[in-house]
Formats: structure tokens, sequence, C-alpha cells
């Protein structure tokens, strides 16, 4: 959990504070369809796919066959091969983007599949659409070679947390339900339940992105963040540790076990410690104080069950997220902690704790939030990108794109930690 280096970047401000501002410096000229946005991230890989509604007949005629193909084969699925998946109820219609107006599809799969989804794209002919594609995430780094050799498309790359804000806030203007929420009452079962957040106003507030690892940015504009902190134990250590302790063999599964289960059986807790409350400081008797604390001992290993395990990992990463967040948004005075990425997908126990513990805490002082799309930003941020800068299809992008495209952020600061 060692705390990495912050980064400050700076973005050009946008001519208005229109719902698309982040997209104002669009080309004259669109980019060519598909319009795709991808993340490819640790764990999973994020597709964004923009199906135009607005089609008009001449367009239809026009339209090549590899193009209807391909918006027929993602559109009318929800499931792609063993492991792909299209969140149909993520789906946002009526979607303004680049002038047209379509609907936006969320689509998953995992990033170890990666070379079945080239060989998809090989198979679908999408080379002879474009000649690139707009990626964001490690992965648009660590597979750009694979791309180029096998179905010759370059991938144009964007920083992945510059593309996580700009999504953000695209999705939270234009959803016509609300994005963001927030938990009441998150400690009690009973009375528990899930309020919406005006999020127009956002700023200043501290995003938590948490996907196989943790990335923490302080946010106080719609261009201006820096990259605070980051932990290593995250939603990959999560699925890891449960799967050598569980021997789960899915996300859902390990998120299920966990639901069954209690963690008290496998942490200490200073009642363990203290017969009662540590009342001093404040800490009662239910806190935990020793994370796995009680598997020292060999009985207590012996009647562990696999659902106790699972929810004490659940416990003990997200227990320790929420303190490095609560932490961060101390040291920068931010009172809104935005917790998104797919570790929290299906995930409503880590939800309530991260709620609880930040009230809890923070004497009231903080929020947790949540958004709806929470692991999509990026992708969205990425095909926001591909809205401002087209891609190499059009002639404006230079041979050697082997950095990242930055045309619109400034590196103005390293802060030590
Ligand atoms: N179907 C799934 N398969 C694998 N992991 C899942 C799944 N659903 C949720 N998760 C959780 O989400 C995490 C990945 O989240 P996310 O997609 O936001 O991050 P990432 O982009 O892959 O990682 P990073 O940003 O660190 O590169 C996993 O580590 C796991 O905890
Ligand atoms: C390396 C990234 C940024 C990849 O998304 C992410 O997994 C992360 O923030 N990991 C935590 C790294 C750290 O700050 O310790």
């Amino acid at each position: 959990m060692a705390a990495t280096s912050a980064s400050e970047c700076v973005r050009d401000e946008p001519d208005n504070d229109s719902p698309t501002a982040s997209v104002t410096r669009e080309l004259p000229f669109k980019p060519p369809m598909p319009w795709f946005g991808m993340d490819i991230g640790g764990s999973l890989t994020k597709l964004i796919y923009f199906e135009p509604k607005d089609i008009t007949d001449e367009e239809k005629e026009q339209e090549v066959e590899t193009l209807r193909v391909i918006r027929k084969y993602l559109t009318s699925n929800t499931a792609y091969g063993k492991t792909g998946v299209r969140d149909e109820q993520l789906e946002m219609c009526d979607m303004p983007l680049g002038g047209r107006i379509g609907t936006i599809h969320f689509i998953r799969f995992p990033s170890s599949e990666m070379t079945a989804f080239i060989e998809l794209a090989k198979a679908k002919n999408f080379s002879s659409l474009a000649k690139s594609i707009c990626a964001t995430g490690g992965g648009a780094y660590k597979f750009e070679d694979e791309f180029k050799k096998q179905v010759h498309l370059r991938l144009h790359k964007f920083d992945e947390l510059d593309c996580l804000i700009q999504g953000m806030q695209y999705i939270d203007r234009h959803n016509p339900g609300f994005e963001c929420y927030y938990w009441k009452q998150p400690n009690e079962p009973e009375q528990c339940e899930k309020v919406p957040f005006d999020f127009r106003n956002p700023y200043p507030c501290l995003i938590v992105n948490i996907g196989s690892g943790v990335s923490i940015l302080a946010v106080y504009s719609a261009t201006k963040y820096s990259r605070v902190s980051g932990t290593s134990l995250g939603g990959g250590t999560f699925l890891g540790l449960c799967s050598l302790l569980t021997g789960c063999e899915t996300f859902e599964e390990a998120i299920e076990l966990a639901s069954l289960g209690d963690s008290t059986n496998i942490d200490k807790l200073v009642r363990d410690i203290y017969g009662g409350d540590y009342g001093r400081f404040n800490l009662s008797g239910d806190t935990v104080a020793s994370s796995f604390g009680n598997m020292i001992s060999q009985e207590r290993r012996k009647t562990a069950s696999k659902s106790d395990l699972a929810r004490a990992t659940l416990v003990t990463i997200t227990n320790n997220i929420g303190s490095i967040a609560r932490m961060c948004a101390i040291q920068q005075g931010i009172q809104n902690v935005v917790f998104v990425g797919n570790f929290l997908r299906v995930n409503t126990i880590s939800m309530k704790l991260l709620a609880h513990a930040m009230d809890f805490w923070s004497q009231g002082t903080m929020k947790a939030l949540f958004l709806e799309h929470e692991g999509y930003f990026g992708a969205m941020g990425c095909l926001l990108e591909l809205m401002r800068t087209g891609t190499d299809d059009e002639g404006i992008m230079s041979d050697e794109d082997s950095e990242t495209e930055e045309t619109s952020v400034e590196t103005v600061s390293i802060i030590p930690p």
C-alpha cells in the first residue's frame, strides 16, 4: 500500500460550461465510423461503442457491409464468446456525440482474452474500416505491437486518468437519470437505501479508482487534477487472494461467497483483545484490530469456512482503501470522495463498508459517492478523445505516434508524496 508520487495535470479550459464542454474543441470533420473508445486495464478491457441512430437513407445506401456487420454483431448480442459481456442495463440512448445522436453501448471482457479479441477484429475485417483505434489504459501500450502485427491497426493512445475524468463528466451530465448516488444509513441493513446525489458541481472531489490497483486523484476542476496517491492493494488483490484462499473461479463467485460469510471469524477484533471497547481512544469492541488475526490459531483455521475467508478478504481490502482515501481527503481538504472502478461491480458490501467508514471516521464531514457506470469512464473519455483528435485515418497523426496523445494536457509539476 505504498503511496506513489503525485503529479498534477492541467488541461486546456473548455470555451464554455456546456454539458459537452469536454469535447468543445471538436474536429471540423468527423472520424469515420465505427466510433469506439477502449480502455485496456490490468484485469478487464472496457469497450464503448457509439451506435448512430440518425442514419439517413443516403448514408444507409453508402454504408459498407463490414460496418453493418460490426454494428449488428455488437448490438444484437449481449454475450461475445465465452467471456465478453455487454452491460445492457447501462446502455444510454439518444446521446449526442460528434454532432450525431445514438446509443452508447458498454462492453467488457478479460484483458487476458486480448489475443482472441484481435482475432475477432481480423475476422470482421476491421482494418478495412479504420487504420487506427483509440485506446487507453496500460494495455494500450502492452498490446500495441500485437494490434499492429495481427490486424494492421495502430493504437491511438490516451492517458487513462485524463480519460477517466472526462468520461465521468460526460456520463454524469448526459445520464437522464441520476448517475451519482450515496448510501444512506449504510450500517443499518433494514433502513439502508440508495439515494441520488446531485453531482452537477462536483469539484473539488477525490476520485478513488479501484481497478486491479487503486489510483487516487484530487480533482479541482474539470481540467485540473493530481494523482495524489495509489495502492497496489486493489480489486486484483481481492480476487487473487480470494482465489488462493477459497478456490473460487470468478469475481462474481468471490462476491457471492463473501455475501454468505462472516469476517469476524477470521479477523481479530478489538473486543477479542480488550474483552470490550478500547474506550480511551474511541475504538469500539467491534472494530477490526487485526485483519486475519484469528488465523494464527490452528483451531480457528480449521473452522474457517470459504465464505468467511472470502468476506474477510473483501473487508480487509475495502477497509484499507477506505482508510487511505480518508487520509488523502484530509490532506487535500476535500469532503466528497467518489469511488469508481469495476471492483465495485455487483459489490454492495464494499460500497456500504466504504460509505460507513468514510462517514464514521470523519465524524460525518466526508461523503462517499458512487457512480452507476462505475468501471466505464476511462473508455468513455477515450471515445471523447476520438471526437476531439480524430484518428490517423484523416491523415492528422504523425507516423511515429508511439507516445501518448497529449495535445490538451500539460503536466505542470511533480509533487513529492
Ligand atoms: N468479471 C470480472 N472479471 C474480473 N474482475 C472483475 C470482474 N468484475 C469486477 N471485477 C473486479 O474489477 C477489477 C478490475 O477493475 P477495472 O476494470 O476498473 O480495472 P482495470 O482497468 O482492469 O485495472 P487497472 O486500472 O489497475 O489497470 C478486478 O480486479 C476485480 O476486482
Ligand atoms: C498502474 C495503474 C495506474 C494501472 O491502471 C493502477 O493499477 C494503479 O494505480 N495501481 C496502484 C499503483 C500504486 O500507486 O501503488
